[in-house]
């Protein structure tokens, strides 16, 4: 049956996905604060959509942030490289500090210097390159579902995280099993945090600001002394290696490429974009799957006879590519991104003065019932007919800062799933607390998603959706779970 969305949650966030036309000729503005936005990014969001439609500005004393729900305004921003700026890091530190090394990866570049820098990162990214990848990613999945014994309760969005880890020092970095790795990774997911709270607090007056920008200082010159040391490792080690930084490392020295600092910022982000994203999507994959057993037991059946990632006799997309696509569609990790633009524009009903910051969101893009069916369902099928646009579909951004790392994420997902998958059950604990948050642009399970793995060979293919708790029905229906028991 379908779960009810709890009443706690209706009340103060709406539900519904269509959107109302901007009325009458009043601004779609709601005056609130942005601090209180960055913390309940995925509430403001849902409320502003609600009343206010295709575009809506929130508004904090003079201080403007601008929204886009309408794939029409997408394309707008996301296609003109030009006038609308990325910004990811508000905060970039003084001249010649870590913070300021450490923000200069390719999210927070524009310009010349964007392409330059883009032309080269991406190399490591393409579809012959990745190809080399194959082997040590069966590797990682091997060794993780190795590491999990029958009837174990985990909670699987730290368990992806930490797989990701090792995968991304693995596939970037050439570091197999290397601790500092894992201290890098939890020290990046932290940096990205403070980043992402104190740049929307410096935007207004905020008294918290001053003491935790000092704070972050210190903390981006920690975290570089180690990204260094994992480049050092790196270049000492001998062996010829197709690791995304050697490739890098070997075009600064033969090109004169990338600067060390241009190589410290890239390496940095490259890590974070990498591991955080791609283990929020196993983890909201690993969800839907467990919460519609009619699925599960399709992919099953697709695993046993050798088809899941094989397209059908008429092009048809796999069904594990079926199955990523539509998760990545529900359950986005990446929740929103952020434009400003260089100079003063007109965006649907505003005129916008230069510096003005813009969000773009696929939690919202990617449920409008103009575009996609049911939005709510998780229906990997609908991937058979349906064919949206760049921009009304867009887990990966759009236009020319499209995601560099997706198709290397896509690889990881689709050989690691089905690895996952025939030898292990994952089960939502009953009545756990299924709630997602926007945290540091991302979409995650906010108390993570407590599972049981039990073997295939022991406990029989055979799958059950939980009755469970939290926010989750906000985003997501999950008609084949029971209802939780009032608490
Ligand atoms: C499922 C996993 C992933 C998701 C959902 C994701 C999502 C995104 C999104 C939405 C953007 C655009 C941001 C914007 O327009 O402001 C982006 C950009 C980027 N991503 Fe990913 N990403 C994933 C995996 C990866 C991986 C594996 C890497 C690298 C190893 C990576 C590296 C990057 C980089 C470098 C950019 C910046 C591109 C530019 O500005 O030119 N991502 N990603």
């Amino acid at each position: 049956m379908i779960s009810p969305p709890s009443a706690s949650s209706m009340a103060t966030v709406p539900h519904l996905m269509q959107t109302p036309p901007v009325v009458g000729g009043a601004l779609p503005v709601t005056d609130g604060s942005f601090v209180e936005f960055s913390r309940d990014v995925l509430g403001t969001l849902l409320r502003l959509h609600q009343k206010h439609g295709p575009i809506a500005a929130l508004r904090d004393g003079t201080q403007k942030i601008v929204f886009l729900f309408d794939p029409a305004y997408n394309r707008q921003v996301l296609s003109d490289a030009k006038t609308y700026h990325a910004r990811f890091f508000g905060i970039r530190g003084p001249k010649r500090s870590s913070q300021r090394r450490l923000t200069c990866g390719l999210l927070a570049m524009n310009g010349d210097q964007h392409r330059r820098n883009r032309r080269m990162v991406k190399e490591p990214f393409g579809m012959r390159q990745i190809a080399h990848y194959d082997d040590a990613i069966l590797r990682f999945a091997e060794e993780t579902t190795a590491s999990w014994s029958d009837g174990q309760a985990v909670d699987v969005n730290e368990e992806m995280t930490r797989h990701m880890l090792r995968v991304t020092s693995g596939l970037l970095f050439g570091l197999d099993d290397n601790d500092l790795a894992y201290v890098v990774g939890e020290q990046i997911a932290e940096w990205v945090g403070m980043n992402h709270e104190l740049g929307v607090g410096a935007l207004v007056p905020n008294d918290e600001f001053s003491d935790r920008y000092e704070e972050l200082l210190a903390y981006s010159e920690k975290l570089e002394k180690n990204v260094m040391e994992l480049i050092r490792l790196r270049r000492a080690d001998p062996k010829p290696s197709f690791d995304v930084l050697s490739i890098l490392v070997r075009m600064h020295d033969a090109e004169g490429g990338l600067s060390d600092e241009e190589l410290v910022g890239q390496a940095c982000v490259l890590f974070g974009a990498a591991h955080m994203t791609t283990a929020h999507s196993f983890t909201w994959t690993l969800f839907l799957l467990a919460q519609h057993p009619s699925v599960m037991r399709r992919v099953w059946g697709a695993i046993e006879d050798g088809t899941i990632d094989r397209e059908g006799e008429n092009g048809e997309m796999a069904l594990i590519d079926r199955v990523i696509k539509e998760s990545m569609r529900v359950l986005p990790a990446s929740g929103y991104s952020q434009r400003i633009n260089n100079e003063p524009v007109r965006l649907g009903p505003f005129e916008l003065m230069r510096g003005t910051p813009i969000v773009f969101t696929p939690i919202i893009t990617h449920k409008l019932e103009s575009t996609f069916e049911n939005p709510r369902l998780f229906d990997p099928d609908r991937w058979l007919t349906t064919k949206p646009s760049g921009y009304e579909y867009h887990p990966f951004g759009g236009g020319p800062r499209l995601c560099i790392g997706g198709p290397l994420a896509m690889k990881i997902l689709r050989t690691t799933l089905p690895r996952f998958l025939s030898e292990w059950r994952f089960t939502v604990e009953p009545g756990s607390d299924v709630t997602a948050e926007v945290r540091s642009t991302m979409l995650n399970p906010k108390n993570g998603v407590r599972m049981r793995l039990n073997k295939h060979a022991e406990a029989g293919p055979t799958f059950t959706a939980s009755p469970i708790r939290g926010n989750i029905d906000l985003l997501a229906d999950l008609p084949e779970a029971p209802e939780a028991p009032a608490a």
